[in-house]
């Protein structure tokens, strides 16, 4: 592969997305959005509510027509879903009368219908085993928590052998243990198997922790890039040394900064509450009041 595919592995050039509003008239959302990942990156992308993030994700997943501009993934423009990209949504939807295994087994049919059983069954056990699964193939949704049932989604998402992998709030459900330890898996897992990957979130924490870059939104209609922020932690990441990291605080505040100016464009005052947006680690205001004052 050139250099240049590999800076430019995902290409999205002059992205619009235009919706009918309720008169009939196109409604522009987002704009002009251009962003190159390179392979491998894996990309935070962070906004207000509304402002077209999830559009963009399924977009680049092929879920959601383009309406202007276009996307190259791996040199080819997409016209639609691939078995190159995978999505892992907020709820994971499985078929409620098959089992974990059941339902991971749907999708690699569907996508590799010629491979013979063997290698199916192999694809499939390897997924669920890589999402700490390997002892509850059998069980079914009713039988799983929501934390066990979205290991299934990501599971699904995996043994198709993305080369791209796309998460949409994926663990939004959550609670804030479920959600590091799904985090923890899905670095894994991009490391493991090499993967691209782009993360929707409302959590900045989130957001500075599992990515490489992290995009933030400007605000709808016709939203854009509004900032890009390169997050320069190593692989692979500590989750204690990242969060007694100094910079991790400036990150977040940065992030914070961007959100708080743009909700003051929307005509809000201030974010209703700062800590909706802090997630899982549970560090919050006063962690950053304490770094700050062993910094001094
Ligand atoms: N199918 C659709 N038809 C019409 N309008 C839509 C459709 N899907 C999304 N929209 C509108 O497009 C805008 C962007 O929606 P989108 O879901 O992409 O935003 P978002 O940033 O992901 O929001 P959130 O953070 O709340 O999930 C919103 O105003 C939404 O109402």
């Amino acid at each position: 592969m050139s250099s240049h595919e590999n800076t430019r592995f995902v290409e999205i050039s002059n992205l619009v997305k235009e919706y009918p509003n309720p008169y009939g008239e196109d409604f522009r959302v987002v704009e002009d959005f251009n962003l190159n990942i390179r392979q491998g990156e894996f990309i935070s992308l962070i906004g207000h509510s509304g402002c077209g993030k999830s559009t963009i994700l399924t977009m680049l997943a092929g879920l959601n027509e383009i309406s202007d501009g276009g996307i190259i993934v791996g040199n080819k423009e997409i016209d639609g879903p691939g078995p190159d990209r995978a999505v892992v949504f907020q709820a994971p939807c499985l078929m409620p009368w098959m089992t974990a295994y059941g339902n991971v087994m749907l999708g690699v049919k569907n996508i590799y219908p010629h491979a013979d059983k063997a290698t199916q069954k192999q694809i499939v056990e390897h997924a669920l085993s890589v999402v700490g699964l390997g002892d509850a193939m059998k069980k079914y949704p009713r039988e799983m928590s929501g934390g066990m049932q979205q290991r299934v989604g990501i599971a699904r998402a995996i043994a198709l052998q993305p080369r791209v992998l796309l998460l949409d709030e994926p663990f939004g459900r959550l609670d804030s243990l479920t959600r590091m330890e799904l985090q923890d898996v899905i670095i894994d897992i991009l490391a493991r198997e090499k993967l691209t990957a782009m993360i929707v979130t409302h959590d900045v924490d989130e957001a500075v922790f599992m990515a490489d870059r992290c995009v933030m939104m400007s605000n709808g209609p016709k939203a854009g890039v509004g900032e890009i922020m390169e997050i320069d932690f190593p692989r692979p990441r500590d989750r204690k040394e990242v969060f007694s990291d100094p910079a991790f605080f400036s990150y977040r505040e940065h992030l914070l900064a961007f959100l708080e100016q743009r909700a003051h464009l929307k005509g809000e005052t201030r974010i209703h509450n700062r800590k909706n947006l802090m997630g899982f680690c549970g560090l919050g205001e006063k962690k950053k009041d304490n770094q700050a004052h062993s910094a001094a």
